[in-house]
């Protein structure tokens, strides 16, 4: 079965928003709920035709957030043969709806919805959709952290649905995680995964750790703590965390309740904080 993950987007009038006030941004976190995603706010980038984006999240406070993310909808003929301009950034594509054609140095690859690709810092690649339908697809966009000693990873094309989610130990199974990267393979500083909690299941602490993170909510329904706020989220909506966000959850039903999670990991912490001089 394709999933349709985006059906969701946009479908709300821009008065059900003023109406239930959902879009909070704090500074601790931000909420961006799906019916915020309308026409007023898309973005064209440089070298992309027949394409508009959401821009969701973006580094921005100078302190110390390590990563943007883009929805792009490509219409049936659009695509880029340029699509990244900056040799320091690796990318991360998940595909939410329709098709694309991803073209890199090792030959072309249709992705679907469940796809994810890996695009190290510096790889040559391109993307089209060749089918008769808008496609869409998140983009985590960082600057990659080298080590040196350690080699760039190298590009990745998987589906979820190929990947067997992990359980996070003592919940059998109603909290589980789809990892694309090993988490041993120190070459990534990110890693964007699937969280899935089925009805009724919980986060059962309020996780707070240096990482970021970025939730797109793929399916279902919960109430998720941020920081000392508990926020309705549903399918189509966006969460940026900064670093140390307090965070838990409680998924509501009547199905399961998934999102794509980005989280900045395996490298050290500058010495000094942001700004100083000694
Ligand atoms: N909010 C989350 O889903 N956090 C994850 N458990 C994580 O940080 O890995």
């Amino acid at each position: 079965m394709q999933r349709n993950y985006y059906s969701s987007l946009g479908g709300h009038s821009p008065q059900s928003d003023l109406l239930t006030g959902r879009a909070v941004f704090t500074e601790a976190y931000a909420v961006i709920p799906k019916g915020v995603m309308q026409d007023i706010v898309t973005s064209f980038l440089p070298f992309w035709n027949d394409t508009r984006c959401w821009i969701i999240a973006r580094p921005l406070s100078g302190f110390a957030e390590t990563f943007s993310q883009y929805i792009m909808e490509v219409a049936p003929g659009g695509g880029s043969d340029r699509p990244e301009q900056d040799a320091e950034a690796e990318g991360v594509l998940f595909v939410v709806d329709g098709e694309i054609e991803l073209t890199l140095p090792s030959g072309k690859h249709v992705l679907q919805p469940g796809g994810y690709a890996f695009l190290p810092p510096g790889l040559k690649w391109s993307l089209h959709n060749r089918s008769g339908a808008h496609a869409r697809f998140h983009w985590i966009r960082k600057a990659y952290e080298a080590v040196d000693g350690l080699d760039h990873p190298q590009p990745l094309i998987l589906n979820e649905k190929d990947i067997t989610p992990a359980a996070m130990p003592g919940t059998e199974g109603r909290w589980a995680t789809t990892r694309f990267v090993d988490p041993s393979d120190l070459r990534h500083d990110m890693h964007v995964t699937i969280v899935t909690l089925q009805p009724g299941a919980v986060i059962p602490f309020a996780e707070t750790h240096v990482m970021e993170h970025g939730l797109y909510v793929l399916e279902g329904k919960a109430v998720y703590r941020l920081n000392q706020d508990w926020v309705e989220v549903e399918a189509g909506d966006f969460m940026w965390l900064r670093a140390f966000c307090p965070q838990a959850c409680y998924a509501g039903g009547p199905g399961p309740f998934r999102y794509l999670l980005y989280k900045d990991v395996n490298r050290h912490m500058a010495l000094r904080p942001f700004g100083s001089r000694h």
